[in-house]
């Protein structure tokens, strides 16, 4: 059972609201946005629909992997931007795929101890607009340039420049401990794990027919906020799904990382893509004075990182999972709703093989006994970030907005939700219903 300090009812966590904006591929309708205007949209939304002030919000973090040098800090500039008085302080968190995560953590410890009775967490991820450096050499020598005393000296630090020196240096998703790309680090995930091609497409035509088949019922209405296009243009839709996808479509695919041997496609893989979530979160206590439904408690979290950087690159969930289980004294049977983020399909079904293996359970995930694999039937079930979209620090907040959202409906007790990152990080959290306690 749980050794954590048991928390005062009044300082319980709650999640009050959580929204998201549609998610968009990246160089879309968000690409004239900077990152901090399209994160104020869901803080705006948050308090308009819930209709607390401003002033009451004790701090504002958010998560963000690929950040801006003019906005270092692009919670502060979401924030103020959105409306927010500068009164209220804003941080923001870097933890790679698990940056939301992070966010609502520590507030939620910030929370639980009283320091805090509203906050905002969630994340926002723009790759429209990348900071784009320039190479070492060119970078160094523009920093002595500023130093130089004479022409001949500045011609001097110029003339140690070389025309390869001028490719930009891009920022991509290569790991710098194992120089492996994410996708290439699935590929060694899927190979250790004995993930086929042949699964993988199949996972990812369940995920699009899912997210497809849940905007057309209104699912996502509740979490998802519109936003305006600097256009003009109402964005009311995440744009990366594809109903027409069919396995026999899929299988035609080639390998995006390993031509010769790989598994991962464009379509067994989440794209790049820009998007924000905003989550309110509150003590039980300040929530329920303000009138205001606590729609979840935050009951636990675990963070972690993986054994082997190389070959499970991104089996986070499969380690926190079992962790967090088993810290609460739950099993797989008490928890009605999964969510775990698609950064491929190889990646899920790799964690699912982990989860059910002996070995990895033992080794990997502490002293307990394999889970087993997450019920299809309780595991993102309305689609996932395949088809809906990867804002990296975005993403987390989704997977609450989903999981409390479907537990709330069915009106079971627990949801998990869970994320693999880069760095070879991992997440898990554990939601509840405050109804069905
Ligand atoms: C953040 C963390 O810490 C944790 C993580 O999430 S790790 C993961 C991080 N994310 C990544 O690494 C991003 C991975 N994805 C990618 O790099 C890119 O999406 C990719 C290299 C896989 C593909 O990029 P791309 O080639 O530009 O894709 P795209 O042009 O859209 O599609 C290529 C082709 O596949 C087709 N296709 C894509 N999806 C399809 C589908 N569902 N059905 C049928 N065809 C499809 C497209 O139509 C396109 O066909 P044409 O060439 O005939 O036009």
């Amino acid at each position: 059972m749980s050794n954590l300090t048991p928390i005062p009812e009044d300082r319980l966590p709650v999640v009050v609201d959580a929204v998201r904006t549609p998610f968009i591929n990246s160089g879309g309708a968000y690409a004239e946005l900077r990152n901090h205007e399209l994160g104020a949209v869901p803080l705006r939304a948050v308090l308009a629909r819930t209709g607390l002030a401003a002033g009451d919000v004790g701090m504002v973090t958010l998560g963000c992997v690929v950040q801006d040098v003019e906005t270092t800090n692009v919670a502060r500039e979401a924030m103020l931007t959105a409306g927010y008085p500068a009164l209220t302080p804003a941080s923001t968190i870097s933890m790679a795929g698990i940056s939301p995560e992070a966010s609502i953590a520590n507030l939620c410890d910030m929370i639980a101890l009283g320091r805090l009775e509203f906050a905002v967490g969630g994340g926002t991820e723009n790759f429209s607009d990348l900071p784009i450096r320039m190479s070492r050499n060119v970078r160094k020598r523009a920093v002595k340039l500023g130093t130089a005393r004479s022409t001949g000296e500045r011609l001097r630090i110029l003339a140690g420049l070389r025309p390869w020196d001028l490719i930009p240096d891009v920022p991509s998703s290569r790991d710098l401990t194992t120089g492996l790309t994410m996708g290439a680090a699935c590929e060694a995930m899927a190979a250790r794990f004995g993930v086929t091609r042949e699964a993988a497409d199949a996972y990812a035509e369940r995920s699009h027919h899912r997210a497809a088949a849940a905007w057309d019922a209104g699912w996502f209405d509740e979490e998802v906020v519109p936003v305006e296009a600097p256009d003009g243009r109402m964005v009311t839709r995440d744009d990366g799904i594809r109903p027409d996808t069919s396995v026999d479509r899929l299988a035609r695919l080639k390998p995006a990382f390993d031509p010769d041997r790989g598994i991962i496609t464009a379509g067994n893989a989440s794209g790049l893509t820009d998007g924000a979530t905003a989550l309110l979160l509150a003590s039980a206590g300040a929530a329920d004075r303000r009138g205001l439904t606590a729609r979840a408690i935050v009951r636990d979290y675990e963070f972690t990182g993986v054994a082997d950087m190389s070959s499970e690159m991104l089996m986070g969930p499969a380690v926190a999972i079992p962790r967090l289980l088993q810290r609460q004294g739950l099993t797989p049977a008490d928890i009605a709703a999964f969510e775990v983020h698609e950064a491929f399909a190889a990646q899920i079904l790799a964690n699912q093989a982990g989860l059910a293996d002996a070995d990895y359970a033992q080794t990997v995930a502490g002293p307990a006994a394999p889970i087993g694999g997450i019920p299809l039937d309780k595991l993102n079930i309305h689609g996932g970030s395949l088809a809906l979209g990867n804002p990296f620090a975005a993403t987390g907040g989704r997977l609450i907005a989903t999981a409390i959202r479907r537990i709330r409906e069915t009106g079971e007790r627990y949801a998990v939700i869970a994320t693999c990152a880069g760095g070879g990080l991992g997440a898990a959290m554990l939601l509840e219903n405050p109804a069905a306690r």
